[in-house]
């Protein structure tokens, strides 16, 4: 029996991942798809699986697989990527969309130009857990913990050049500080307001952006004095902005939503 799954290939910042919409197309085993089609040679090639589908509380649902299979709570980049699918493939015609994931339900403003979502604005919520780690003698450097529903270890120093982030990312993402791992981002202060940041994504390894990783390090940045409550996180793929609202406590991330390519996936599968 031949199973056809039309998917779209999308990047928030060069975070790219392979979007299915499950109302038509349903995926029984997304661990197993994620590791398979985020494979570069042998698969598609992306950073993981986002599947949007329905909800009972929100207008929209999104789950995340990472590159390894493993499930995420949240996905930043992903979140206004899935903003830009469910508006331009005509699923919705709102421009202020609820979005049901793991960790709660977040909102998406869309900046429409003519037909085609430009930018997306995601209500991400409150940081928590926020702590700083400091490493004596082990690392050259302190951390500071940030969780956006997603765990993250932020690490400002002076040259972002010098940092290994093939060998310390994932040392730090398995250290056993973190027993469900986290995502490692290295960070430098660039200008007023403006941040170098790098990233070892949980799951995925090293990654051209992530947004939940920007919010987490534009937040270590405000607690650390080092910025305002409103920073540009330029990243390798992409810049977004990040602003911690004072009123409501909520991270309010901008940023780009690219659509890259269609695509189906044609499998023979027994029956
Ligand atoms: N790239 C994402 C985060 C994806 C999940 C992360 N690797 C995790 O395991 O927590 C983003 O843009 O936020």
């Amino acid at each position: 029996m031949t199973t056809r799954i039309k998917f779209t290939k999308m990047h928030g910042a060069g975070n790219d991942y392979i979007y299915v919409d499950t109302t038509r197309y349903p995926i029984a085993d997304p661990e197993k798809k994620a590791i398979e089609w985020s494979k570069f040679h042998t698969g598609i090639g992306s950073d993981g699986l986002i599947l949007i589908g329905v909800s009972d509380k929100a207008d929209f649902s999104m789950r995340i697989f990472n590159a390894d299979g493993s499930e995420a709570m949240m996905c930043g980049n992903g979140s206004r990527c899935v903003g830009k699918y469910v508006y331009e493939y005509g699923l919705t015609d709102k421009t202020e969309i609820t979005l049901d994931t793991l960790s709660g339900i977040k909102i998406l403003k869309l900046q429409v130009e003519g037909k085609t979502v430009s930018t997306v604005t995601v209500d991400m919520g409150s940081p928590q857990e926020t702590g700083e780690i400091d490493w004596g003698k082990k690392y050259p450097f302190q951390s500071t913990k940030v969780s956006m529903g997603n765990p993250h270890l932020v690490t400002f120093i002076d040259d972002i050049t010098r940092i290994n982030l093939p060998e310390i990312g994932p040392e730090l993402e398995n250290h056993p500080l973190f027993p469900d791992r986290t995502n490692v981002e290295f960070a430098q202060i660039v200008g007023k307001d403006t941040i170098r940041m790098r990233v070892w994504e949980r799951g995925s390894g090293i990654t051209q952006a992530c947004g939940t990783g920007a919010c987490a390090t534009a937040v270590a940045a405000f607690i650390n004095g080092l910025a305002g409550r409103k920073s540009d996180v330029i990243m390798d793929g992409g810049t977004v902005t990040v602003e911690w609202d004072e009123t409501s406590g909520h991270i309010l991330m901008t940023g780009p939503a690219t659509k890259v390519f269609d695509g189906e996936i044609v499998e023979e599968v027994e029956s």
